[in-house]
This record gives C-alpha cells, structure tokens and sequence, in this order.
C-alpha cells in the first residue's frame, strides 16, 4: 500500500488545449496510505480520466504522480504494482475459482502454502468458498464480479486497488452487501482503495474520503459526514443528499438573507461580502420547518411519499424548496402553507462557495 500525491496534474485530450477544455483542471492533492477513497461525480466530470491516470493507462499533460514519495507519472501500469477491478468482470472461465483468485500470486512467484492460504482468506470475505472448486465458466455475473473483486485484493502488496464502478453488472440486492463487504475487506486488508462511482449511495457507504469532482476539478474532499453537514460548493450540495440541499439567491446584510421580499434571521453576522458576487444561503430539507407558527408564508406544490419518509415540494418567493415531514406528523395541508428556517443550518454562498466561519 502507498501514499498517492497527486501534485498539478491535469489532463487534455488534445494538444493546444484551451484551460477550458481540460478533462482534468490542475489539481494537487495528497492520498493517504490506506485510506479508502471514493470519487464521486457525475457522467463527464474526470473520474476515469484521473483513475486512469493514477494506474498508468493515461500519462497527464501535466504534473506529476507520486506512490510512496516515488515519481511514477513516466512507468507504464505494469510497474506501478496496483491491483485494478472493472466494471465487467474480467476472469478465466476455464479455471476454477481458486486458480482464479491464486493468478495474481502465482504470477509474483509466491510459494504453494502461501497462495493457498491467501486465496482461502480472501474467498472467505466474499463468501466465496464454496465456489473455490467450480469452473468459473458456469457462474453467474454476480459470483463472477465478485472473483473480480478478490484478485483485485488477493495480492497484499500491491500499492493501491483501484475501483471503477465495480458493482454496476450487480444485481441490486446483492449490490448492498458487496457495498458493506468492501468496507469490511478495506479494514481487514488495510490497503489504499480508491474506487470511482456516480452513486451517492455507494461512495457514502465505502469510502472514509469522498473526494467529490465536478467538471474537471475536485470541488471538495471530506469524510461523508462533512459533505452533507458543510458543503463548501452548492454542487456537493445538490449532489449529496436526494433531495439535494435547497438553494435560494439571497442578499446577505449582517445577520439577515433577503430572499425576494422575505428577511431570514441568520446565525451570525456576515462581513460585506465582495461586491458583484452571486450570493445564495443554503439548507438542507430537514433543517425547513413546517410549522403553523413559521414566520414565513410559502405554497404547498405536492407532498412526495417515499415510503420511509415524505417530503413537501413547496415554492417560496419564486423558489422550488423541499421541505421534510417529520416523521408521525400529519403532511401539512394547503396551499398556504407557514414555515421557518433553522438559522444554525443555513449556509450563506458567494459565487458558489462557502462563505467560511470568521
Ligand atoms: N479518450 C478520450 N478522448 C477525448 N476525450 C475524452 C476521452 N476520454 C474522456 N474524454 C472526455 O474527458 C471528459 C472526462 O471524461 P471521463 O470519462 O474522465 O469522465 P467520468 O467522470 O469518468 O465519466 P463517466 O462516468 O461517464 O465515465 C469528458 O468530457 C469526456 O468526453
């Protein structure tokens, strides 16, 4: 396992590339030795781009990489020792499980015994033992990305495993527990993961840093728990959480947010804030009360039951806010509606980002 640096890398496609059109905008950052990473963004944002960098198949156009202090930017994936698993799975069919899962380790010359113990380590945290002797031709998709999985963590001294996507092809019950498995495995084997997806779900639930990109660039990294409670870009805002924070234009006086004609108490005073700056507050649906005695009128638009929980879509002064329905409670009734907003929970915004504590 390594620590990853990543120092003023980025990416084009093309030569003579406007800053613009870089699929990667310089960016430098540093990974720690076995951490467990997810980066998560939309389709296009740079997540391939950069894990294919990170494993050899893509050189930068600029800056370097560096595994363990040592510069790997110029050595092909070969030699960069990483373990890499795919979207689909990638076995041999005519081998049985076990020869599956013992490639990787034969390939690096180790001994009988310490293949054999390895590979019935690493089958036992897939649930994959019993399988170990069948041909891996007559397994489903499931069983044959999980093998995908275990010879991308049979080896224990590779530097990094590298995920892209890894459950897409799994069945979505399934796609719980292989989610819980990984975290699981990551304790157990304490190696640098870092495993690309666009589902929320899945890199809340594996990863320890949520590194979360947004057209190229890294917009903030953080453990899940900082993402939902500081955004410090509306896009981390919108993207995590479903329904996604709530975000209205604001003009910021002091300790006050004018949104069209109401005045929203704020929990601290704000210094001027840079003149031209686009300014907006912030805040999650859970933190907007629905509440008789709000200060504030709204429209009801419609009440969305999810099951486990309900949601108010309402329109505030022009604006299309989610309020939740606290759980027992009666959904309010319209179209007027009253709500009140947590002043503790709203995030002031210039120019998308966070506006810092003073
Ligand atoms: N081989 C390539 N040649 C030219 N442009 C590319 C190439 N690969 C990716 N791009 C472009 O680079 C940008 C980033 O793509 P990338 O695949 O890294 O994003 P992503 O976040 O992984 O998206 P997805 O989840 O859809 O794979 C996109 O605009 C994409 O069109």
């Amino acid at each position: 396992m390594a620590q990853i640096e990543l120092v003023d890398l980025a990416h084009a496609y093309w030569t003579h590339a406007e800053p613009a059109d870089y699929a990667l905008k310089p960016m430098t950052t540093t990974w720690r030795q076995g951490g467990a990473y997810a980066l998560l963004g939309p389709s296009g944002c740079g997540k391939t781009t950069l894990l294919n960098i990170i494993s050899g198949l893509v050189t930068p156009s600029r800056g370097k990489v560096l595994f363990d202090g040592v510069d790997v930017t110029g050595l092909p994936t070969e030699r960069r020792n990483i373990a890499q698993v795919f979207q689909f799975p990638v076995v041999y069919d005519t081998m049985t499980v076990f020869d599956n899962l013992a490639f990787p380790l034969r390939n690096r010359g180790l001994d009988r015994r310490a293949v054999e113990a390895r590979v019935r380590e690493i089958a036992g945290l897939l649930d994959l033992t019993p399988d170990l002797s069948r041909r891996a031709r007559g397994l489903g998709a499931d069983a044959k990305q999980k093998i995908s999985l275990g010879r991308g963590l049979v080896r224990p001294d590779v530097a990094a495993v590298l995920f892209d996507e890894p459950l897409t092809v799994i069945d979505p019950a399934l796609k719980w527990e292989l989610r819980s498995k990984l975290k699981a495995l990551h304790r157990a084997l304490d190696v640098t993961m870092i495993y690309v997806t666009h589902d929320q779900t899945e890199a809340l639930t594996f990863a320890d840093t949520v590194v979360v990109m947004h057209d190229g660039g890294i917009v903030q990294s953080g453990r899940p728990d900082e993402l939902y409670d500081r955004p410090r870009h509306t896009f981390v805002g919108h993207f995590i959480g479903s329904p996604g924070m709530n975000f209205m234009p604001a003009q910021v006086m002091a300790a006050q947010a004018q949104v069209g004609e109401a005045m929203i108490p704020l929990a601290r005073s704000y210094p001027a804030l840079s003149a031209g700056a686009k300014l907006a507050i912030g805040i999650r649906p859970e933190h907007l009360r629905l509440s008789a005695h709000g200060e504030h009128r709204a429209r009801l638009e419609r009440v969305e039951d999810l099951g486990r929980v309900r949601y108010a879509r309402l329109n505030f002064e022009g604006h299309r806010l989610a309020a939740l329905v606290p759980e027992g409670e009666p959904p309010p009734s319209g179209p007027d509606i009253r709500i009140a907003f947590d002043p503790a929970r709203i995030h002031v915004y210039a120019d998308n980002l966070l506006v810092g504590e003073p």
